[in-house]
């Protein structure tokens, strides 16, 4: 079966609680290249804010998939091509595995045609998201490959998320969860910040996510990651 992110090589992962770098607009950002625009955040999400963000970015031509970080956040628009609902495989409360979850189907009539889950496995003990979620971020490539297999033959998951948040992580630890996946797609999202740091990670993950770096620097320095990205999925395919 295929799904949109089999194509995807690059997303921009937008926070709703931070603006855009120096005189960026959202048109700029949609046509960066990217090939999705993922909409979420860890910290002050509300619906209103997710909102803003879904109505300036509607009219352009990339994929719109919002990220929920709560149940309470997630906006019902059309405008939208779908949801990405995280799990987080190694936090340290099983409500973010779970818990959420089951309080969210029930309080809503779940739109499953347009929702996949992110197996996440939070690595960078300083992110907002690694404190909220208690994850236990001390993982191994042997560690971290070995949850990415669970998430494919024990659990099902479509997408196997290594997050970075932040910092940029450790290649090798991404190579080896991507030995161990057959079908599952391999998100790698953290630290990068250019077209090497995007080139050596798109190497190995399946996707890169690029957040800090539009509202830090901006959507010129995003389009070398997009390049970046590219080029190594070229070579790859090249080298097949
Ligand atoms: C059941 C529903 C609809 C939602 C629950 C979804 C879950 C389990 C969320 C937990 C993980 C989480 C908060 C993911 C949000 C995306 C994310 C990791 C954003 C990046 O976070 P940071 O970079 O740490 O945060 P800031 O940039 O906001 O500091
Ligand atoms: O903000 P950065 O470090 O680019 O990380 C991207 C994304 O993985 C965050 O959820
Ligand atoms: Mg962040």
């Amino acid at each position: 079966m295929t799904a949109p992110w089999d194509d995807w090589d690059h997303i921009i992962k937008l926070d709703p609680d931070k603006t855009l770098a120096g005189d960026d607009t959202f048109e700029d950002v949609c046509e960066t290249g990217t090939d999705a625009i993922e909409i979420g955040g860890t910290l002050d999400m509300t619906r209103e804010k997710m909102q803003s963000v879904i109505d300036a970015c509607a009219k352009y031509d990339v994929a719109l998939y919002q990220e929920p970080s709560n149940p309470a956040v997630v906006v019902d628009d059309e405008a939208l091509d779908g949801y990405l609902v995280p799990v987080v495989l190694n936090a340290g409360d099983i409500a973010w595995m779970t818990g959420f979850h089951k309080e969210w189907v029930k309080m809503s009539d779940v739109d499953w045609d347009r929702t996949a889950t992110e197996a996440y496995i939070v690595m960078n003990p300083d992110a907002s998201v690694a404190e909220l979620t208690d994850a236990d971020c001390d993982q191994s490539a042997e560690d971290v490959a070995a949850y990415a297999e669970i998430a494919e033959q024990m659990y099902g998951q479509e997408i196997v998320y290594i997050e970075y948040s932040g910092t940029f992580g450790d290649p090798e630890v991404v190579e080896a969860a991507q030995k161990k996946l057959d079908e599952t797609a391999l998100f790698y999202g953290g630290g990068i910040h250019d077209y090497d740091s995007a080139h050596t990670m798109a190497k190995h993950a399946d996707t890169i996510i690029v957040g800090d770096l539009v509202h830090d620097e901006g959507v010129e320095a995003v389009r070398e990651t997009v390049e970046g990205a590219k080029d190594a999925k070229k070579a790859h395919a090249e080298s097949a």
